[in-house]
């Protein structure tokens, strides 16, 4: 599935964030978003995943194609490893979790209460639910954040692989990662005004 994001304005706490921006994501490519600290990289994002309209502009590619893996891990601390994969599995239609487990070397924490992990161990249990939603189009906030070398590597096979099946993924990420894939540089695109323009989304914080 292709996402296509045309001319969008895009506010934050109703005040603008970027403006005219455009750009296309085709599946089995992928899209590194770049720009310096409060450039507009997670608003990008949130509006794509749909956790926040655009101010102006269009978005298409269904919403419900999208798995979107934020800054919060969004983990159950009170359920295990595998009870929070078998979780977001059943929300999503699906049953199998062992790719998931085997991609982020999971199978010794499976058992373990989510809250009790570390933050690395946090963030590859967050990135592994992506394996269990059967979205298509992955939108990724800061991924590695917390990973230690041999899991960035984990990380990067996974994204490899879901291109590799046909799956994209947009991302804003300062590592390089050794994919082959496009970069945005969204600087040129901020808005250079401090006007408010709507509501806020203090809901969201
Ligand atoms: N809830 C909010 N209310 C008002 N302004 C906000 C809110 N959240 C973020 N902002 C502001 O919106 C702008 C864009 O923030 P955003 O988080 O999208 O940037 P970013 O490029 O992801 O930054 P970073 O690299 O630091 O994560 C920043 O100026 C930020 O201070």
């Amino acid at each position: 599935m292709t996402l296509k994001a045309s001319n969008l304005t895009l506010a934050r706490g109703g005040v603008p964030v970027l403006t005219g921006l455009s750009f296309v994501l085709e599946p089995r490519a992928a899209l590194i978003l770049r720009g310096p600290n409060g450039a507009g990289k997670t608003t990008l994002l949130r509006t794509i995943a749909g956790l926040q309209p655009a101010v102006e502009g269009e978005i298409s590619g269904a919403a419900d194609q999208i798995a979107y893996a934020g800054h919060a891990d969004g983990l159950k601390a009170m359920l295990t490893v595998r009870e929070n994969l078998m979780f977001w599995a059943q929300v999503f239609g699906r049953h199998d979790i062992t790719p998931a487990l085997d991609a982020y070397a999971l199978h010794p924490l499976a058992d373990r209460l989510a809250g009790t992990l570390s933050a690395g161990q946090k963030r590859r249990l967050g990135l592994s639910r992506l394996l269990v939603t059967g979205c298509p189009i992955w939108v990724l906030d800061e991924p590695t954040v917390s990973l230690d070398t041999d899991a960035v590597a984990m990380f990067a096979a996974a994204v490899r692989a879901h291109l590799a099946q046909g799956g994209s993924a947009l991302m804003a990420t300062h590592i390089d990662l050794g994919l082959e894939a496009d970069v945005i540089d969204i600087t040129p695109y901020r808005a250079m005004t401090t006007l408010r323009v709507g509501a806020s989304d203090e809901a969201f914080l």
